[in-house]
């Protein structure tokens, strides 16, 4: 069954602000796709387009290549988790999976058949008839996620679904989600501010930053590979160094970066000589080097903080307030580093990224 969802040039405007700018995507059958970005970015909003809860200003959604214009939230293929869970107090765990199937005139039998086949699936058969009051705030979630699949959407929506968790509980449900996804094989969409969620469940991310659409692709591409320096930045932690182009070669450009001489790396943006520019590097590919020499850059130690197989360090550079992080392996010769050392950072121009000033908005 196709469960596609494509954005065909989708816009929200409320009076003169746009929410969502003109975004044009299309989420595969059975994928897991997380909207990444913070708070106001217009997550909810897109997640309401697809719903039905908000008409786009501009554009379509379809839904299994069908046109949802004129189909009610109600009737759209789609069920909805929300931050809050939204489950009924009063009623058992049974009673609150098979709502949607008694609005929709089940009976009961089939009812029961279904609750029971989603009980397992999330593992709380036992669960059956207790109260919702009773339940961890881990069994909460997995009710809701049962009782969102009892109307056998084609899509799931899943609005910050795990943000009321203590973390051990948000780590654990993510493994669980993920799990279920793979069982149920139903397109999963997934709205988080927590790069961790989008980066450990997610097949696809799509990072938003006010209201755009900045970059789309699978966890490891947007680590490596980010293309815009709100991507560089939000997800993971990165250096972010700015200089001057002084040369370009090939694929590589080189910068003045001021205090810390200059420096090279991978060009993602057309750049031309004396432009502003921005280098990221990663604190894991910051290496400490003996002696100075090309792309290496001098920093005095402010914090070492132990973190068992790795040694971060936050870092000053000379004659400047700006500070650098590095993430150094812990066996090599930590006793020898302590704060107001003087240190060589060195790292390999394959490994920093870089883009235009202009594009960082
Ligand atoms: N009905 C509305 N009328 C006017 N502005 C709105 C409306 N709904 C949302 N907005 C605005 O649109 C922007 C995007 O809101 P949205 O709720 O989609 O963001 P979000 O990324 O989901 O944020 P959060 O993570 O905080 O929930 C915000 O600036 C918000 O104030």
């Amino acid at each position: 069954m196709d469960s596609s969802v494509h954005l065909d040039n989708v816009m929200m405007q409320f009076d003169d602000f746009v929410a969502v700018q003109p975004t044009d995507l299309k989420i595969e059958s059975g994928e897991f796709f997380s909207f990444l970005g913070p708070s106001g970015c217009g997550k909810t909003t897109l997640l309401n387009m697809i719903s039905g809860f908000l008409d786009p200003t501009e554009g379509r959604v379809h839904i299994g290549g069908e046109d949802m214009r004129r189909v009610p939230a109600n009737k759209r293929p789609t069920s909805m988790i929300f931050q809050n869970l939204a489950l009924f107090p009063l009623m058992t765990v049974a009673e609150n999976i098979e709502f949607g199937l008694e609005v929709r005139g089940i009976k009961k039998a089939q009812r029961k058949n279904v609750s029971d086949r989603l009980l397992n699936l999330v593992a709380l058969p036992e669960c059956r008839d207790k109260r919702i009051a009773d339940l961890s705030g881990g069994q909460k979630q997995r009710i809701a996620i049962a009782r969102a699949l009892a109307v056998e959407p084609r899509v799931l929506l899943l609005d910050e679904p795990l943000s009321a968790l203590d973390l051990k509980l948000r780590q654990h449900m993510r493994t669980e989600l993920k799990a279920i996804q793979r069982k149920t094989g139903i397109t999963f969409i997934y709205i988080t501010h927590d790069q961790g969620e989008a980066l450990t469940m997610s097949d696809r991310v799509g990072v938003m930053s006010a209201g755009k659409l900045q970059q789309v692709a699978d966890p490891v591409t947007l680590y490596r590979a980010p293309t815009t320096p709100f991507t560089a930045s939000f997800v993971g932690e990165n250096n972010r160094i700015e200089g001057t182009v002084v040369s370009l070669a090939g694929n590589q450009a080189t910068l003045d970066c001021g205090e810390m001489g200059w420096l090279s790396g991978i060009r993602v943006d057309e750049l031309t000589v004396g432009e502003h520019a921005l280098l990221f590097i990663r604190p894991e590919l910051l290496n400490r080097r003996s002696l100075s020499s090309d792309n290496c850059f001098s920093a005095q130690v402010q914090e070492l903080s132990f973190e068992g197989a790795y040694l971060m360090m936050e870092a000053t550079l000379l004659n400047s307030q700006s500070s650098i992080r590095a993430q150094l392996l812990s066996d090599v010769n930590i006793g020898e580093l302590s704060i107001g050392n003087q240190v060589i950072f060195g790292f390999n121009p394959q490994d920093a990224i870089i883009m235009a000033a202009k594009n960082d908005v």
